[in-house]
């Protein structure tokens, strides 16, 4: 990914939220966003998910635009590129996990096929999460987060952004999903992630710090993914 002169602004007149004037992650990388609260991580996440419109500058991903492209076009392009594992989980708590799994595959208006099906079951038990449970609100927290990265996988996509995966989590639960989040990085797999837990920016190979919207550090640790 290459962002080029990014500036986001919630609203007009106000100073910018996100100022970056260049920025690249390679594929593979696992990164680290870190910061004061308000600092804009949250921001820069969704603007490089294209979920949000920056006010300027440009973020492409292997040779996408994605500044450019219209709605359509970037919900199709975060389906087959991006997982996003959001902080509340984002789940229906009334279906059940496997159903929240196959979420991504309903939105897209597709037919579930019995191999999609399959995998929704296959990534759940990867994943550790009882199928027996009936609703996802039976489900901890730590599994409801479980569910929330199993659905992230289901198209396998090459990117995994995970917005505070922790936040919300005791600490047990915190210690398998960051197990779980860190074993689907790596190979070809980017995995950035914004984070205020110190056990998961420390288990970053790179960590961005930000400040008031400016990107203050840029550090390669040597810690090894897992180590
Ligand atoms: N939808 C919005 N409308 C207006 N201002 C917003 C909006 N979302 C965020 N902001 C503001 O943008 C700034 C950056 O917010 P952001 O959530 O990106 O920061 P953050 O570093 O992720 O914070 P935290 O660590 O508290 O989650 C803050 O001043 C916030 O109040």
């Amino acid at each position: 990914m290459r962002i080029s002169d990014l500036q986001l602004r919630y609203h007009r007149n106000t100073a910018p939220v996100i100022s970056l004037p260049s920025l690249a992650i390679h594929q593979g990388e696992v990164v680290g966003i870190s910061g004061p609260s308000g600092s804009g991580k949250s921001s820069l996440l969704y603007l490089i998910s294209g979920l949000l419109r920056p006010t300027g500058g440009n973020i492409i991903w292997n040779g996408t635009d994605i500044t450019s492209l219209s709605e359509g076009a970037s919900d199709r392009w975060r389906r087959q590129s991006i997982g996003f594992v959001f902080q509340d989980f984002h789940l229906i708590d009334e279906v059940s996990p496997l159903e929240n799994v196959l979420i991504p595959a309903s939105f897209a208006g597709w037919r579930i096929s019995p191999e999609t099906r399959k995998r929704a079951y296959d990534l759940l038990d990867q994943v550790g999460v009882p199928m027996a449970r009936k609703s996802t609100s039976d489900l901890s927290r730590g599994e409801q987060q479980r569910v929330a990265i199993a659905r992230a996988l289901l198209f396998d996509p090459p990117i995994i952004l995970a917005d505070e995966p922790t936040a919300s989590l005791d600490d047990a639960a915190s210690q398998i999903a960051t197990d779980i989040l860190f074993s689907l990085a790596g190979s070809n797999r980017t995995l950035i992630t914004v984070s205020h837990d110190r056990d998961v920016i420390d288990r970053c190979a790179r960590i961005l710090k930000f400040d008031k919207g400016h990107l203050v550090d840029d550090a390669t640790t040597n810690r090894a993914e897992g180590a």
